[in-house]
């Protein structure tokens, strides 16, 4: 598909989501990458058009934040307010909407933003990202930069090839200091017990497999969109 086809579905599902899921007044997550930017922009558009009004943001990362300034859309911190929902996207979506995030360098904020949403996340995707077992690309870990040599060779040790990210020769850094570890699993059958090892590992400060936290994913494909709700 051409990038201009591709750009029109991650629109027409963050659209979608927009419209089916935000009303006014609510608190929103805003995730991070190019399709939750299109959700940002679509907020802005009805704020501006007077079509919602009093709905805030909680960004995920620095460039959300400065998409949704630029798109009108009022900003409000975790410490200060609770999200009621996170529109966000994915780099993996499972059938049970068990996903993969992070391949666009926000996950640690992401995931404390969607945990902290009342009714959690709603995933925005183009039909691309569905896949029947997680583990098809990397799974992002972020973790600490001290010592993140020995917390790849504790991951390594649960069954990845682990890679630090870089943007050409330097480490990628997170809006948060961290870097990210790129770990290839040959398929991730069991999603949840993985997560609880990677936890347990010194370093690692969060991976991207976000387990129970979708509510809902809305994808789009050619033929129109189509909204799944977790069971
Ligand atoms: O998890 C993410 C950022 O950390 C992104 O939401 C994920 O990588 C999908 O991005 P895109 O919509 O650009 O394909």
């Amino acid at each position: 598909m051409s990038p201009d086809g591709m750009e029109r579905l991650k629109r027409a599902a963050a659209r979608e989501a927009v419209d089916r899921y935000v009303e006014s007044g609510m608190v929103v997550g805003l995730g991070t990458g190019t399709t939750a930017s299109w959700a940002v922009r679509r907020i802005g558009e009805r704020l501006l058009e007077g079509s919602l009004s009093g709905v805030r943001g909680v960004p995920t990362s620095e460039y959300t934040a400065a998409l949704a300034r630029e798109c009108g859309v009022p900003l409000v911190s975790l410490s200060e307010r609770r999200p009621e929902l996170t529109i966000d996207g994915a780099d993996e979506i499972a059938p049970d909407l068990s996903v993969i995030k992070g391949r666009g360098g926000a996950l640690l904020r992401e995931k404390i933003v969607a945990a902290a949403s009342r009714r959690g996340v709603v995933i925005v995707a183009d039909g691309s990202k569905q896949v029947s077992l997680l583990g098809n690309g990397p799974l992002p870990v972020e973790v600490e930069p001290f010592g993140w040599e020995a917390t790849a060779e504790a991951l390594a040790a649960l069954g990845c090839e682990p890679e630090l990210r870089r943007v050409k020769t330097q480490p990628f850094v997170t809006d948060g200091g961290h870097y990210t570890l790129d770990c290839r699993f040959p398929g991730i059958p069991d999603p949840p017990g993985l997560a609880c090892k990677i936890k347990r590992v010194p370093g690692a400060l969060e991976c991207g497999l976000f387990v129970g936290l979708a509510r809902a994913a809305v994808i789009a494909r050619p033929e129109g969109v189509e909204v799944l709700e977790a069971a």
